[in-house]
């Protein structure tokens, strides 16, 4: 990996905008959004379906040119130092385009052949775990195998900042721990990495900081503790409240309580506090509370009140139409 990169951000994005179509069928997928992404951390972008999270990373890609707003790589334009940014960061688009006929070996090696200063093919292949899989070719690849590929050869050049979209999408839970392996031995040793994902587990094992998009715009951003922060933990068990209990909605710091889907729910401000109770009226009760759990906020929470619309609005027109 070189140095080369001048102090300051590895990716810098100011008031991005970008829209399809022109006229009357413009539409607006990114709506002014602000992301920075630090040497040596991972930055995960999540988001509803359609938020915008992909139009905005093909502009970080240098896809795509921004409607307005800048964008910088390792203090290059995207687009018009092409060349450059493409040599130093690594890119893995939601869907790979490699020929079906040749094999894993000699895709890699073809990838190999057009970079400056690749790490040697075997090594490649043996961080994603397709060393078994070298003289197979593209088109009978599984899913996750395919996918491993397509990250060998992304992470082939030994780039300074790197830019994945939805890299565990299709990955089994071993492999995709493998490819959280992976970005957090990129960040250990300085690069930045930049992903969009589904998983909020990947998002809150991963990343460093976290933006939510929602409708082109980014509603929250924040370490994963800041963004559960305001939002309340959760105690659960099995079945309704059992008889021998107070009602649970009196417990300490207790702010919702719910029984659906076969399960009790009680929402805490104070989770040690409302646990504490509960643990004790359940002794004094003689009761046993069965699947007992408890969770401080997590960003499925958050993402959660993104969804369904209860985010501060305030906070997501900030960015807007400026
Ligand atoms: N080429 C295009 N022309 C018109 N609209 C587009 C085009 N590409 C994307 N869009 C629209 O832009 C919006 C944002 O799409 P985008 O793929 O960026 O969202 P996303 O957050 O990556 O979604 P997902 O999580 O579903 O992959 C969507 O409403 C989508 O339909």
């Amino acid at each position: 990996m070189t140095t080369s990169a001048p102090p300051g951000p590895h990716i810098e994005v100011r008031g991005l905008r970008r829209s399809y179509g022109t006229g009357t069928t413009a539409f607006e997928a990114v709506r002014g959004i602000d992301l920075v992404v630090e040497p040596g951390t991972v930055v995960a972008l999540l988001g509803t379906n359609g938020a915008g999270k992909t139009s905005a990373l093909e502009v970080v890609e240098g896809l795509a040119p921004p409607t307005d707003g800048e964008v910088r790589v390792l203090g290059l334009d995207p687009v018009a130092d092409r060349a450059e940014v493409r040599r130093r960061t690594g890119v893995l688009l939601q869907t790979s385009g490699f020929p079906a006929d040749l094999t894993v070996g000699e895709t890699l090696r073809m990838w190999s052949a057009t970079m400056t200063a690749p790490r040697p093919v075997e090594d490649a292949l043996a961080e994603l775990d397709l060393t078994d899989r070298v003289d197979v070719r593209v088109r009978s690849l599984s899913g996750g195998e395919l996918r491993r590929l397509d990250l060998a050869c992304t992470l082939l050049g030994e780039p300074e900042a790197v830019l994945l979209d939805e890299p565990t999408t299709g990955l089994d839970p071993e492999s995709r721990r493998r490819v959280w392996d992976l970005v957090a031995g990129l960040r250990d040793r300085g690069c930045s990495v930049l992903l969009t994902t589904h998983h909020l587990e990947e998002a809150e094992t991963l990343a460093d900081r976290v933006a939510i998009m929602h409708a082109g715009r980014i509603v929250r951003e924040g370490t994963p503790a800041q963004l559960g922060a305001d939002h309340p933990s959760t105690i659960r068990f099995e079945g309704a409240a059992p008889a021998g209990l107070p009602d649970l909605a009196r417990l300490p710091a207790a702010r919702r309580v719910a029984t659906d889907h076969g399960r009790t729910t009680i929402e805490s401000h104070d989770l040690q506090a409302t646990l504490t109770a509960l643990l004790a009226d359940a002794a004094d009760g003689g009761v046993r509370l069965a699947g007992l759990e408890a969770r401080s906020a997590t960003l499925e929470s958050v993402f959660l009140a993104v969804a369904s619309g209860a985010h501060n609005d305030d906070r997501a027109l900030e960015g807007a139409d400026r």
